[in-house]
């Protein structure tokens, strides 16, 4: 039976909204609100949606890189959110982060061998007199050049810098890897190599991966499982092939409609959308995307769905629709967030 390494249940993260002469919280920006999944280990389970709907939130929330306001995390059978900082900064040796800009988490003045040096020496994970072999290996696990081991940032590409990046996340060993729109600056030719070096170090090393992206042709190519998240909650969870074959979710197929098809055969349903994203400070009642979506119903303005089994794929299709429900294949049935 696969482990459930990660397991995120009913996330919340209000960050709350100063305001007037005494800097009294007015208001919260309801950034993710209950948001439940699992991940198991060797797994890719991507995280999508369009810009402020709570992906990034939801990956430093499981960091605590930001307190979360509510719920659970546990990681490999502990529980993140009750640990104390420093047992939790012990735990970030097990749960690296990628971000999408390489250049902004490298320390400029340092050279590739030191910031590999360090990660390694903060963790503890090699033992002083083996690092600079280990920092030799991981330069070519990475793809980079023996020479360029004393160089510094600057002096690397865009992509490169991706690697060093990944570098140092694998100097301490981890079991996941948050990758907060890792490729998402780079061209689309080293975006592919750079997602190529991802998956053969997952196959090497066993890695399971959290990728946050808003970009479906990336996540496409890269994921096991998708979480589609719109205006801080999931609506919608599936494995690749039937999420991008059969999406429910008139948001996902929202998304879909505006990238080509896998199968040229099949001919997707067109959902356009209308209007902008409201705001998660005063986020819609019922159902987030009744205010959107073509479909809606008086009660999806009442009521907030849950995700429900759609029947569809073969790991689980889960998605959180009251349309859906009521046009009734008799599919839909309640479950628990995987
Ligand atoms: N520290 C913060 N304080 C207040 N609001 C925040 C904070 N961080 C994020 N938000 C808000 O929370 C919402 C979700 O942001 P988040 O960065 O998670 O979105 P995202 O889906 O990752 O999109 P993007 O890719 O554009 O970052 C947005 O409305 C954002 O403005």
């Amino acid at each position: 039976m696969r482990k459930e390494i990660l397991k995120v249940k009913d996330l919340k993260q209000h960050f709350p909204i100063k305001g007037g002469i005494f800097g009294r919280t007015i208001n919260h920006v309801k950034a993710v609100d209950g948001v439940s999944f699992s991940v198991y280990e060797g797994e890719t389970v991507s995280i999508v949606g369009e810009s402020g709907c709570g992906k990034s939130t939801t990956g430093r929330a499981i960091l605590r890189l930001d307190e979360p306001t509510s719920g659970h995390v546990e990681f490999d059978g502990k529980d993140l959110l009750a640990l104390r900082k420093s047992e939790m900064r012990k735990e970030r040796k097990n749960i690296q982060v990628i971000f999408q800009d390489p250049y902004a988490s490298l320390n400029p003045r340092q050279t590739v061998r030191e910031i590999l040096r360090e990660a390694m020496s903060i963790q503890r994970t090699v033992p002083k007199e083996k690092q600079n072999k280990r920092i030799l290996e991981l330069m070519e696990i990475v793809g980079l050049g023996k020479h360029q081991i004393d160089r510094f940032p600057h002096e690397f590409s865009g992509g490169q810098r991706q690697r060093i990046g990944i570098a140092r996340a694998l100097a301490v060993e981890p079991q996941l890897i948050i990758c907060d729109e890792a490729v998402s600056a780079l061209d689309v030719s080293i975006q592919a190599q750079v997602i190529n070096l991802l998956k053969k170090l997952q196959r090497e090393f066993n890695l399971t991966y959290l990728f946050i992206s808003h970009d479906l042709g990336v996540v496409r190519h890269i994921s096991d499982r998708i979480i589609v998240m719109y205006l801080g909650k999931i609506v919608e969870i599936a494995d690749k092939k039937s999420l991008f074959t059969n999406p429910q979710h008139p948001y996902t197929k929202s998304l879909l409609s505006a990238i080509p098809s896998i199968d040229p055969d099949k001919k997707r349903e067109r959902v356009i959308l209308t209007g902008d994203v409201p705001s998660p400070i005063n986020p819609p009642t019922g159902c987030r995307f009744h205010t959107r979506c073509p479909f809606a119903t008086e009660r999806c303005a009442k009521e907030i769905p849950e995700l429900r089994d759609t029947g569809q794929g073969e790991n689980g299709h889960q998605a959180a629709c009251h349309y859906l429900e009521e046009i009734g294949t008799g599919l839909m049935q309640p479950t628990n967030a995987r």
